[in-house]
């Protein structure tokens, strides 16, 4: 429990014992996590709709249920817990006992911060069209449920709100929302689908002086400021949901197309195998499967396994 906490009480520091911005590059699974780690970010954020494409194949429509969010939260935040991660929670999956138990097994599966909407539970991306949401009450009740769980476990989970009211019901009606989730127990809010530069400033300082998030999403309606203009606008974290997830698919696509076309893969070979044709006998090449088990913790299982007196791996791996 005190090392599940501690990511979330880091995060809690971050956030208001410091005026850095929080960068969270966009997370879908194990590997692009893992990336972010070689890479040394200080936050990494869990993408729902990167966990319906990576997990289920899906698009963001609601169809990843509570356990595939919890497995995947869980799995993210267990690679590093020096590492605080923001995962989604989409609409927390129901009533308040719902989202009352989701969040808690997000607090145990040592999540450091979540954000929470006013969506129906049968949501969409934030960025698509004909969004429906619930009532503010109803939204209310979502964010004192996740509230109640983070008390009952005292934990430092930090609870972002986030609406997707702008779109249809305007900048005022949004504002209200994300300040009745503030009383209720949110400590930073989102505003999805902010559409340009005076509109996030304008946000960011009627929201003031509670934080607040902004999500950078490719061919979404918020323009793609950087990290240094996200702080400027007045952001204290900045998600980019899907950078690892874009970059991923279109490496995929090449080498899928690589394959159909030639009948072969040459990522992952060197020079030689590659004009010769040759097998890859075990030689090290840079993208190669031995790098990969390496980036996912190779060594230190090997290690692991030899100081409890485990022979797993005594011949070598
Ligand atoms: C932030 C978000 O909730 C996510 O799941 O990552 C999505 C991002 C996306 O669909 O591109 C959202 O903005 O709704």
């Amino acid at each position: 429990m005190a090392v599940i906490n501690q990511a979330a009480a880091k995060l809690r520091a971050q956030l208001f014992d410091s005026d850095e911005l929080i960068v969270c590059p966009g997370v879908q699974d194990g590997l692009s996590a893992r990336v972010c780690l070689q890479q040394g970010f200080k936050n990494l954020y869990m993408t729902g709709a990167g966990t319906a494409i990576s997990l289920l194949g899906m698009p963001d429509l609601g169809l990843t249920t509570a356990d595939d969010m919890v497995r995947q939260a869980s799995t993210l935040a267990s690679l590093d817990r020096s590492v605080p991660l923001i995962a989604d929670i989409d609409t927390g999956f129901g009533g308040p006992v719902m989202v009352s138990r989701t969040v808690e097994r997000y607090i145990l599966g040592g999540v450091a911060g979540l954000h929470l909407e006013d969506q129906v539970t049968t949501k969409r991306c934030g960025h698509l069209g004909g969004k429906e949401l619930v009532d503010v009450t109803t939204f209310a009740s979502r964010i004192k449920a996740a509230r109640e769980a983070r008390e009952r476990l005292q934990s430092d989970l930090v609870i972002i709100a986030r609406t997707d009211a702008l779109q249809g019901m305007g900048f005022d009606e949004a504002v209200s929302r994300l300040k009745t989730a503030v009383e209720a127990g949110a400590d930073v809010v989102f505003l999805e689908g902010v559409k340009d530069r005076e509109e996030m400033k304008k946000f960011t300082e009627t929201m003031a002086p509670t934080p607040c998030l902004v999500n950078l999403v490719p061919g979404g309606l918020t323009p793609l400021v950087n990290a240094k203009e996200a702080k400027e606008l007045g952001y204290r974290i900045a998600i980019w949901p899907c950078f690892a997830m874009t970059h991923a698919y279109l490496a995929y696509q090449k080498a899928a197309r690589e394959l159909m076309e030639t009948g072969a893969v040459t990522a992952g070979f060197t020079e030689k195998q590659k004009s010769d044709g040759e097998d890859a006998s075990g030689e090290q090449v840079p993208g190669g499967i031995r790098e990969l088990f390496e980036l996912c913790g190779l060594s230190e299982c090997v290690e692991l396994d030899k100081k409890m007196g485990g022979q797993t791996f005594s011949k070598g791996v």
